[in-house]
């Protein structure tokens, strides 16, 4: 069997634990099949280019340090401040320099010329997301004859945006170099082969197949990402006799509990979410003092003034909220900061019966599956979901919302809340069936096996 090397911005080492989808979806993937895991050290150096290896188990970690001049440039820089608002539909907040983007193919290139000698022919080489587009074009120049795979984490936005990005067609062009590219769903596919007809100066020669400007062929796919099922199910089950969660459900005085659980990111749509809940305990006010709100938002990329802005927004409307609409016993929002492990956070989910789960656009979402999987069988709660994020093409029993309608999501919190036992039950089991089904296994196996055919 082919030896598999993934390729990723962030690296889950071991021991270490950090909210994000990407590193906890490829730690699963990766522990089950072993291999190489390449990429950033998360650490700033003198100089970029000092390599760090780990072996632990069936896997060895090798990354790379950064200096503060190319982690500006390239992750704090062209990946989350140009790629990533462009991708979740967020001109508004696009910022494009030159010098970010000489920065971004800057550790491209040095990603390249550091993998590139570790290769053999018979390696299956999996990159993931925006942060790397251009490393398969650049490890090609360097001599790799491998398979090549690109899956991108986040959105594929309409081909109108990504042409509004200065070079865009260099960038995308790059793509043409992996043998497959995979996105999250049907839609970001479709959005692609629009963007590849429209401006890629290419042609779709039949779907899923596309032929790109120097007439090479390259697959692409929907292949959405999800998570260990029965792990995160075993957790829950496990978590509910830990301390914090028998704190937690103590602390709820008998009261309902609604959790929302997101990296501090405005693509999660929080500050709507802050004022839906309010709307619901306006337009619900017989429900008042029976649901308390707990948002788990550990703080991410805080050097970013985008997620400083969204975090001062966040703690005033929490004041707002609790400020306007609490009684003595009573704490309508509770805000939290903080990252929890899988071992508790999986019990808070469990103890929930209301999720909110609406963000204005997200690739997947994780925390939808990891809510549905965490429940107990016999009591379940609800998941409100919004309708742009990737995980609500799969999870359709869902409560489905427009997270920018503050009263179509307040009236489902209440619709919610009320849900009698027996349709809890019949929804919850047409999503864990879908989660059993589709868990991270398959998801890694069946792109490894469409990579390995391409
Ligand atoms: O590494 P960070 O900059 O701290 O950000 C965390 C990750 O955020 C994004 O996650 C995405 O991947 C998830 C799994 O596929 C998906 O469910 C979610 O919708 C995406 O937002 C980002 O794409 C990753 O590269 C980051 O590591
Ligand atoms: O305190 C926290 C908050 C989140 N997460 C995890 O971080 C991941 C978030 O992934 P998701 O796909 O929902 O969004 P992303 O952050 O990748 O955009 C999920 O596995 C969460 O369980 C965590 O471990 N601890």
């Amino acid at each position: 069997m082919s030896r598999l090397v993934m390729v990723s911005n962030r690296v889950a080492l071991p021991g270490e634990s950090r909210a994000g989808g990407l590193a906890i979806a490829l730690k699963a993937a990766m522990e089950e099949s072993g291999g190489l895991w390449f990429g950033w050290s998360g650490r700033i150096a003198a100089e970029s280019g000092h390599m760090h290896e780990i072996d632990a188990g069936n896997v060895r970690y090798i990354t790379v340090d950064l200096s503060e001049q190319d982690r500006d440039d390239y992750y704090n820089g062209f990946a989350n401040r140009t790629l990533w608002p462009l991708l979740h539909f967020r001109m508004d907040l696009v910022d494009y320099s030159r010098e970010m983007y000489a920065g971004y193919l800057r550790v491209n290139a040095l990603f390249a010329e550091r993998l590139a000698p570790l290769l053999d022919e018979d390696d299956v080489v999996w990159v993931h997301d925006y942060h790397l587009i251009p490393l398969a074009q650049l490890l090609r120049e360097r001599g790799a004859r491998c398979r090549l795979g690109f899956f991108l984490h986040v959105p594929m936005p309409s081909s109108d945006l990504l042409a509004a990005l200065p070079d865009h067609s260099r960038l995308f062009e790059g793509l043409s170099a992996y043998d497959l590219v995979g996105f999250q769903t049907e839609r970001d596919l479709e959005r692609f082969q629009d963007y590849v007809r429209l401006f890629g100066r290419g042609r779709v020669v039949e779907h899923g197949v596309l032929e790109t400007a120097g007439g090479r062929q390259l697959h692409a796919g929907a292949f959405p990402i999800s998570i260990d099922t029965n792990q995160i199910s075993t957790l829950a089950a496990k978590a509910v006799g830990k301390a914090s969660v028998k704190r937690l459900a103590a602390s709820m005085s008998g009261r309902s509990l609604a959790i929302g659980v997101d990296r501090l990111d405005y693509s999660k749509g929080l500050p709507e979410r802050f004022r839906a809940f309010e709307r619901y305990l306006q337009r619900h006010p017989e429900q008042r003092g029976r649901l308390t709100f707990l948002q788990i938002a550990p703080v991410s990329r805080d050097t970013l003034p985008e997620y400083r802005t969204l975090r001062r927004e966040l703690e005033q409307l929490a004041g707002h909220i609790n400020g306007t609409r609490a009684d003595a016993d009573w704490t309508p929002v509770r805000y939290v900061n903080r990252n929890y492990p899988h071992a508790s956070l999986t019990g808070f989910l469990r103890l929930a019966r209301v999720a909110l789960v609406t963000p204005l656009r997200d690739g997947m979402n994780l925390v939808a599956k990891e809510f549905v999987a965490a429940q107990d069988a016999e009591d379940p709660g609800v998941l409100v979901l919004s309708s742009f994020a990737g995980a609500a093409r799969e999870l359709t029993q869902a409560l489905l919302v427009n997270p920018y309608d503050l009263d179509g999501v307040a009236d489902a919190i209440a619709i919610a809340v009320a849900m009698p036992l027996e349709e809890r039950r019949e929804r919850w089991q047409a999503m864990m069936r879908r989660l059993r089904h589709h868990d991270i296994t398959a998801w890694r196996q069946h792109f490894l096996a469409t990579l390995r055919a391409a």
